[in-house]
């Protein structure tokens, strides 16, 4: 059996589902490097992909911070970990936000007992799509666990290292702060996990309350609220080591 596939281009992307068969499912993993919720979830899915005897689902791994946004902006993917199960290479049977090995496992049954002729009507699971959502346990898809707004976003701040909240993503930002804040950490190579608030009003609205902070983007370090743009720029010019643990190697 083939296993997990590596996505290294969005060529190589497009020509795997547009040659899947209209019978047959893939999977895909998008995460990223500097998400330790990712590391575990890879390895589930790896486990399951290898365990398998059959070619009935593809499985194809997308990190999110290779030059493949375009994948990721396809299926809306917002942060990491975020499995999407697709239909005949087109068409989106389901999504899985968060690190849930029970949920994972439940989605890819349900594509087998689909058997790619009764699939069920496109859906969406409940679980937030949060990077550090261990040990949630859902597992029943019916089981709409609705996690209290702060909690989700207590894990949300901290989901990496450094957070960045902001509009539309860091390949596409959708507003001149956000794009000037990604140049900024760009520019002095920080790594850090990214939340696209305009796909989901309730972060949007939330995080402004529970960080007293009205306005996006807002950068949070060790879940801690740095700022907006104007008071990162500030960090930095105070002090050009700010966050130079953050960086690159
Ligand atoms: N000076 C601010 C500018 C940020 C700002 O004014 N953002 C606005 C427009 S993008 C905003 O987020 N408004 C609230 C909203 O859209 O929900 C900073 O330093 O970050």
């Amino acid at each position: 059996m083939p296993g997990v596939i590596e996505i290294q281009s969005v060529d190589q992307f497009l020509t795997i589902v547009r040659d899947t068969p209209e019978t047959k499912f893939v999977a895909l993993n998008f995460h990223a490097p500097w998400a330790e919720p990712c590391r575990q979830m890879n390895e589930v899915f790896k486990m399951l992909a290898t365990s398998r005897t059959d070619d009935q689902i593809m499985f194809l791994s997308i990190d999110v911070e290779d030059d493949l946004h375009e994948i990721s902006e396809m299926f809306e993917v917002a942060t990491i970990p975020h499995f999407v199960f697709l239909k005949g290479g087109s068409k989106v049977v389901s999504h899985v936000k968060g690190a849930d090995p029970k949920e994972l496992g439940a989605a890819i049954a349900k594509l087998d007992t689909a058997g790619g002729s009764s699939i069920p009507p496109q859906q969406t699971t409940t679980a937030p799509p949060v990077a550090t959502a261990n040990g949630q346990t859902s597992g029943q898809e019916t089981e709409e666990v609705e996690e209290d707004i702060n909690t989700r976003l207590g894990k949300l701040v901290k989901a990496a290292p450094v957070m960045l909240f902001m509009k539309g993503t860091p390949a596409a930002p959708q507003c001149g702060f956000s794009r000037q804040l990604v140049a900024l950490l760009r520019e002095k190579g920080v790594r850090y996990g990214f939340f696209n608030i305009l796909a989901d009003d309730e972060v949007r609205q939330g995080l402004k309350a529970f960080s007293d902070w009205p306005t996006y983007p807002q950068l949070y370090l060790d879940g801690n609220l740095v700022g907006g743009l104007d008071i990162v720029k500030e960090e930095f010019e105070n002090d050009p080591g700010f966050m130079s643990e953050k960086t690159v190697a």
